[in-house]
């Protein structure tokens, strides 16, 4: 039973901008209230909840091109980039609640910022990998990768509110698990760029165990980097989690979600991870909304330690008669 101490560092980012659909800035006030902070104190964590970040109203904030609230987007990350870098230099593993998955910008810009090189794990139906000229929809949720791998700098245009980002992953130090909904265009980066994707056809053919022996093995194959996990809860079949802005059928048993999860724990090497894309109003029913959140409470609690065969604390002792 490996004993290891996790002491996490949360914050809120109530923030849908970077997508169309109200209620997922509803998510982190949600996900404290299914008892997150409680559960993983009792699973032996020590916790501090840093709260929510607090993001300024932008007004006139037009599209540029096609890409919608740049404004509000960039302000919003530059923000939480702050205030992921000083949960790091506290100590912490950092666990960033959205929100939506435009918020991976400042989330992994300010994970960057106190750790240098990391290596990246997005688990998602999506990519999120479509530059502000590829992007179909113009929503940056389905864009923030775009913004900070170093080999895509070229192909992106200057936004207002976003000078402040410095690219600051290699396409070589990414792993995509769950894909399933991409883009043309990202999947032409995709390949372009070499970048290692687990589809969820290669989850069926290997077996999820199989495919996180695999990442762990790519991401460590160089020298080892602390692990940025950006989990979307649409990555999870909606059977599980319906409660979000774009599910696509096909997704990850709650199962296959909860061992992506534990294994990356087991490395040691996770050192910050969002759970994004929590939307209430996107569940019809209370029970929609409660799955969904139930299962991003027990993702994070897999990234700490709770393991489906039971825990006990080390330091336990049977009580004598
Ligand atoms: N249908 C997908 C694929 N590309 C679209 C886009 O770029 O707007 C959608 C993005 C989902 C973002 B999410 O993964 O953060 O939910
Ligand atoms: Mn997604
Ligand atoms: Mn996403």
């Amino acid at each position: 039973y490996k004993r290891s101490h996790h002491s996490v560092g949360i914050i809120g980012a109530p923030f849908s901008k970077g997508q169309p659909r109200d209620g997922v800035e509803k998510g982190p006030d949600l996900i404290r209230a299914a008892g997150l902070v409680k559960k993983l104190k009792a699973q032996g964590c020590a916790v501090k909840d840093y709260g929510n970040v607090t993001f300024e109203e932008v007004a006139n904030d037009e599209p540029i091109g096609n890409v919608k609230r740049p404004r509000a987007v960039g302000s919003a990350n530059q923000r939480l980039s702050a205030a992921v870098h000083a949960v790091k230099n506290d100590g912490h593993t950092c666990v960033m609640l959205g929100g939506g998955h435009s918020l991976a910008i400042g989330s992994i810009q300010g994970h960057a910022a106190a750790k240098k090189d990391l290596s990246v794990v997005w688990v998602d139906a999506h990519a999120d990998i479509n530059t502000p000229l590829t992007s179909p929809t113009g929503n940056i949720h389905g864009q923030p990768m775009s913004y900070l791998i170093h080999e895509l700098q070229s192909k992106i245009p200057v936004l207002p509110n976003f000078s402040w980002i410095k690219p600051c992953v290699s396409a070589k130090d990414i792993v995509y698990i769950g894909l399933r909904d991409v883009d043309p265009e990202e999947h032409h980066i995709l390949k372009l760029l070499g970048i290692e994707v687990y589809s969820m056809t290669e989850v069926d053919r290997l077996g999820i165990a199989k495919v996180m022996e695999e990442t762990c093995d790519y991401i460590f194959s160089k020298v080892k980097k602390p692990i940025h996990l950006s989990y979307d809860i649409d990555a999870l079949d909606p059977s599980i989690s319906p409660a979000t802005g774009t599910p696509v059928v096909g997704g990850l048993t709650y199962r296959e979600g909860i061992y992506i999860t534990e294994h990356i724990c087991q490395t040691g090497l996770l050192s910050a991870v969002d759970m994004v894309e929590v939307n209430p109003k996107r569940g019809r029913t209370e029970d929609e909304i409660s799955s969904t959140v139930n299962a991003a409470v027990d993702l994070i609690r897999g990234c700490f330690g709770k393991l489906r065969e039971g825990n006990h604390p080390a330091d336990y002792k049977m009580p004598l008669p």
